[in-house]
């Protein structure tokens, strides 16, 4: 076990002990958050590696940091919170080993951004939605990740989703909105179904469609060092196939049937657009981007009005 100097963490703090299970980005942001906000007494991580957990203490992420959840599993109880912010497909075996270590008072919570497939990993594990797990899902983040990437502003005027069902405790619940209204987070809720079909097409569709635009451009068009010539427009729009392989991997096949749908769609479009290309159709043309434009204006509109609210 490796410890910090001290926080400055204040008694009066909102949560007792906050444990997070993988201190990348979002793990560690919303550590080092709220420990920078004194809103814990005290932040633990939960590491695989020592040097990530050097890494942790280092950049002001953790006070505590440890190779197992076992290793302070019996010292946690009410008011203490565990946040497990690994990639949605290894939700279920963090699940697996909390089910035996965790007293029912403390709370648990996620930031995995597919929600049908953790919900449906925690009924395996726990045979029901134990009360104690709150789902959720900061819309917040980038193409960057590890916990060298954590920000303590991240969350700042970003939404976070929750997804708590009849049987989420309301006090647990409680504690979760709390916490992330303490790191300057919107919070609302929303059904899983719901949250994992606005996802799929907004966030796991573009980060689809980029990845496989740059891996075209990359492998399949016939020349070399293609780009060197690229514009601003490429960039802005292949930022995200940066982002962590086996993370979108997950997500992908977390959310595969409202990915499929999503892209099922788009594909008809773009079919449809490449048919209007071909045929010299400038009035589907014309309809389509000046369509197109006036919706991503109204969004963009709104992004910055309600940032400044
Ligand atoms: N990157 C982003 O912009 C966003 C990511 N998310 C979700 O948050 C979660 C975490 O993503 P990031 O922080 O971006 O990834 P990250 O790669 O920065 O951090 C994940 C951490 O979990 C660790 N890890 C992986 N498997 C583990 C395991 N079985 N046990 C313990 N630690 C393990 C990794 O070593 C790493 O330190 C993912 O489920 C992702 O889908 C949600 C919102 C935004
Ligand atoms: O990099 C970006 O712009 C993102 O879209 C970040 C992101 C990635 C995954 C999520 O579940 C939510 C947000």
């Amino acid at each position: 076990m490796m410890e910090a100097a001290s926080s400055g963490a204040n008694s009066a703090a909102l949560i007792g002990k906050f444990v997070v299970i993988g201190a990348g980005l979002i793990g560690g942001s919303l550590a080092k958050g709220l420990r920078l906000r004194g809103q814990c007494r005290e932040v633990i991580a939960v590491v695989r590696r020592a040097e990530t957990a050097e890494a942790a203490l280092a950049e002001g992420v953790a006070d505590r940091a440890v190779l197992d959840i076992a290793d302070v599993a019996a010292e946690l109880g009410a008011n203490d919170v565990v946040f497990i912010a690994v990639p949605t497909l290894a939700v279920e075996p963090v699940l697996a080993q909390l089910k035996s270590l965790l007293s029912p008072t403390v709370v648990i919570t996620d930031g995995a951004s597919v929600k049908g497939s953790v919900a449906a990993a925690a009924r395996r594990v726990y045979g029901c939605l134990p009360p104690q797990l709150v789902l959720g899902h900061p819309i917040a983040g980038s193409e960057k990740s590890g916990v060298t990437a954590a920000n303590p502003d991240l969350y700042v005027d970003h939404r976070v989703i929750l997804t708590p069902t009849d049987e989420t405790s309301p006090e647990h619940l409680q504690t979760v909105r709390n916490m992330w209204l303490s790191v300057g987070a919107e919070v609302l809720d929303m059904p899983i179904d719901e949250h994992d079909q606005v996802l799929g097409a907004t966030s796991h569709l573009p980060h689809a469609i980029a990845y496989s635009l740059v891996d075209t451009l990359a492998h399949d068009i016939d020349s070399p060092n293609i780009f060197r010539y690229a514009a601003g427009g490429f960039r802005d729009f292949t930022r995200i196939a940066s982002s962590d392989p086996v993370m979108w991997h997950d997500i992908m096949k977390a959310n595969s049937a409202q990915v499929v749908r999503s892209l099922d769609q788009f594909m008809d479009n773009l079919a449809r657009m490449r048919q209007a290309i071909a045929d010299g159709d400038g009035e589907y043309l014309l309809d389509t981007f000046t369509r197109a434009k006036k919706a991503r204006d109204k969004y963009t509109q709104a992004a910055v009005k309600s940032s400044k609210s």
